[in-house]
């Protein structure tokens, strides 16, 4: 702002003009000219003001902070709030006037009450707080719904993936999902179509690495055998569904082939997702995929990352297995915090399936309360667990059957039925009777 230079004289008929709460004071500080309402937000007359000097108001508390001090230390314009005896809120700007010598003459201010802005503004914080507070409600309870669905969503990696997914679904685009076995792949192909428009249409799987080249083409596409008999084949089952192409990472480029060219008969009669291991592109630069079936899949990529990069869901997972297996066996357990460490620091390669399935061994295994190392599978210790199985001079076989015996006497004593037993142990039931008879275990109750 350029400086204002007092016209001497012109003052009077100026501010005489003004409705406003206009003050003028020397370059002392004392008030030499106020208009007809100055004074009144301090609840003062015009001419109490008149002749008191701002360092003295200071003083009182009458304005709390005085503006003259401030244009003379500043030599320019200055604004600032004031509050009054009364706790009203005056915004007030200070303006210096400089006489030919450029040196501040007097100071103009003039102030408004800002106390209802002041209120708004504290009514706006409190809009915003609550604003913050319902965006985090609404974070939570899409982070409940997607839980609802049985989704460990912890951490942002898994987080940002469902977004994805979910803004994918509606549309009717083909999906690749990519990520290790046991990573959730089946999980969010189901997922995508439960929040598809194809939802109320079937949901149909279709294991490309379980079926033989000679037998693909008839279980995708049916076969008319016979005169009248139809067999109706996966494409057709999911019409107006979604098939989910399993592991397509482990067709023959013939199989390939023959998917192809059914999808193209089937044309948009179902919508594709397909789950594979190593990434099409990958298989693409190695030839093993044929371009078009690239091009017709890879529309909508989606890669799914290893459970031991997601450490915030492992752990969650490692918790809720621990606790619902519990729950299951109707047994208390719980990890001492080396085994708790050394299961959040495994590599997990078949990641959920290998989690769940390692947890649920050493549940159903274990005598004690407090699982230790010592419980941990043999196979994903350290070396310095080897003592532990030693051979201490027996043979290999007697040492084995030892451990097979505790192993199933452990099991026996939390499982019901031999049926269950052969579940937990993933064995036949009959193998389960003859290990029994075999060992001459018996319920310890009995
Ligand atoms: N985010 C998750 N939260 C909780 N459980 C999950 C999650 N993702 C997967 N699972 C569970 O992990 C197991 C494996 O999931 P899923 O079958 O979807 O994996 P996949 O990648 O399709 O495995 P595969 O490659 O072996 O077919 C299932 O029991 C599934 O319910």
């Amino acid at each position: 702002m350029k400086d204002i230079y007092f016209l001497k004289n012109a003052d009077e008929e100026v501010i005489d003009t003004y409705d406003e709460d206009i003050i003028i004071t020397n370059r002392q500080g004392r008030i030499i000219k106020v208009t007809n309402i100055s004074g009144s937000l301090y609840d003062l007359e015009p001419h109490d003001l008149l002749g008191q000097s701002v360092y003295d108001l200071e003083e009182r508390a009458i304005f709390s902070p005085a503006i003259t001090p401030l244009v003379l230390k500043k030599r320019k314009k200055a604004i600032t709030v004031q509050t009054t005896p009364n706790d009203r809120k005056v915004l007030i700007t200070g303006i210096p006037l400089f006489n030919e010598y450029h040196d501040i003459e007097y100071v103009l201010s003039y102030s408004y009450e800002v106390s209802e802005l002041f209120m708004l503004q504290e009514y706006l914080d409190e809009l915003y707080d609550e604003m913050s507070r319902i965006k985090t409600e609404l974070a939570n309870m899409r982070e409940a719904s997607l839980n609802a669905d049985g989704f460990i969503v912890r951490s942002q990696t898994t987080r940002e993936l469902l977004q994805k997914v979910k803004k994918v679904a509606p549309y009717d685009a083909d999906v690749v999902l990519q990520g290790e076995q046991g990573v959730g792949k089946s999980k969010i192909a189901h997922y995508i179509h439960t929040n598809s428009k194809r939802k109320n249409g079937p949901f149909i799987t279709m294991n490309c690495s379980s079926i033989p080249d000679a037998i693909f083409e008839r279980e995708l596409a049916g076969k008319t055998s016979g005169e009248h008999h139809q067999d109706i084949g996966l494409a057709d089952m999911a019409q107006s569904g979604t098939l989910y192409l399993e592991g397509v990472d482990h067709l023959s480029l013939h199989a390939q082939h023959i998917l192809i060219k059914v999808l193209k008969a089937y044309n948009d009669q179902f919508r594709v997702i397909a789950s594979t291991e190593t990434s099409l592109t990958q298989l693409m630069t190695e030839k093993k995929i044929r371009k078009d079936l690239y091009y017709e899949l890879q529309i909508v990529p989606v890669y799914i990352p290893a459970l031991r990069e997601r450490s915030e869901d492992l752990k969650y997972a490692i918790d809720q297995y621990k606790e619902r297996l519990c729950d299951k066996y109707q047994l208390n357990r719980k990890f001492s915090k080396e085994l708790y460490l050394a299961l959040l620091d495994l590599d997990w390669p078949g990641n959920f399936f290998e989690v769940k399935h390692v947890i649920e061994r050493m549940i159903v295994q274990s005598e004690s309360e407090t699982l230790t190392l010592n419980d941990l599978p043999f196979e994903y210790r350290g070396d310095e667990n080897m003592e532990a199985y030693k051979l201490n001079g027996a043979p290999l076989n007697t040492v084995l059957e030892n451990v097979e015996k505790q192993i199933i006497q452990n099991v026996k004593n939390h499982s019901k039925t031999t049926t269950e037993m052969a579940e937990i142990l993933g064995i036949s039931q009959p193998s389960v009777v003859r290990k029994l008879k075999k060992y001459s275990i018996q319920d310890k109750g009995e």
